[in-house]
């Protein structure tokens, strides 16, 4: 099957950025959900894997086009694995990312143990009712910082550290991050499976 257009069910403009730029080695045209006026679906899932493919599913029935849907989170050794799936509603429905960076620390106040990960399930969905969607996960490994450090991504980058570049997420350059991040590596396996359809 080829696919010449693929759409990203995403609402987010970060992960967007580091989506699109990792898929554009393909020769397919990648466009946001936002060029359609995609409608943010309630993300009911208890594991990553389902509300990837909500969201998936979604973006491909109102688009009629090919979905890639990102679900990620942060899962926080001292905190029981919160935020987890939660990571976006961590500080309530309608927290933005400093909102949540704050609950963060607060919660993890002076806690030696600041081991973290963040998990990231990519979902290929071919059409909204595709039995055999692709599904791809990865893994970063790192600490959470007592304050922020850095601009750039988005998200709990500021308070991620980064034991291979001994800095913050928030201090890495799109292509440095998505080389160690849990969506590039989502992202190479994907590329991968992509590649063999
Ligand atoms: O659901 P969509 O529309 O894709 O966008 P979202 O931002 O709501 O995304 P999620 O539901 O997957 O929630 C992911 C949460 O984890 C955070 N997160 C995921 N990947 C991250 C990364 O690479 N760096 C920092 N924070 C990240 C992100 O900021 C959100 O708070
Ligand atoms: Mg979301």
């Amino acid at each position: 099957m080829t696919l010449n257009k693929i759409v990203l069910a995403t609402g987010n403009k970060g992960k967007v950025a580091e989506l699109a730029d990792k898929l554009s080695s393909l020769n397919i045209d990648v466009v946001a959900q936002s060029e359609f006026d995609v409608p943010e679906v309630a993300e009911t899932g208890t594991t990553f894997i389902e509300n990837a493919i909500i969201k998936a599913r979604h973006a491909s029935k109102i688009t009629g086009l090919p979905a890639i849907a990102d679900d990620s989170g942060l899962e926080v050794e001292a905190l029981g694995g919160a935020p987890g799936i939660y990571s976006a509603r961590f500080a309530g429905v309608n927290a933005n990312d400093s909102d949540n960076i704050d609950k963060l620390l607060t919660e993890l106040g002076d806690n030696p143990n600041r081991t973290a990960r963040f998990w990231c399930v990519l979902v290929l969905m071919r059409h909204a009712d595709d039995p055999t969607p692709l599904i791809c996960q990865g893994v970063w490994q790192g600490e959470i910082l007592t304050e922020r450090q850095g601009e750039q991504g988005f998200g709990y980058d500021p308070v991620f550290f980064s034991h291979e570049m001994n800095c913050s997420a928030a201090m890495l350059d799109k292509a440095t991050k998505n080389s160690l991040s849990h969506r590039g590596k989502a992202l190479t396996l994907l590329l991968e499976q992509l590649k063999a359809l």
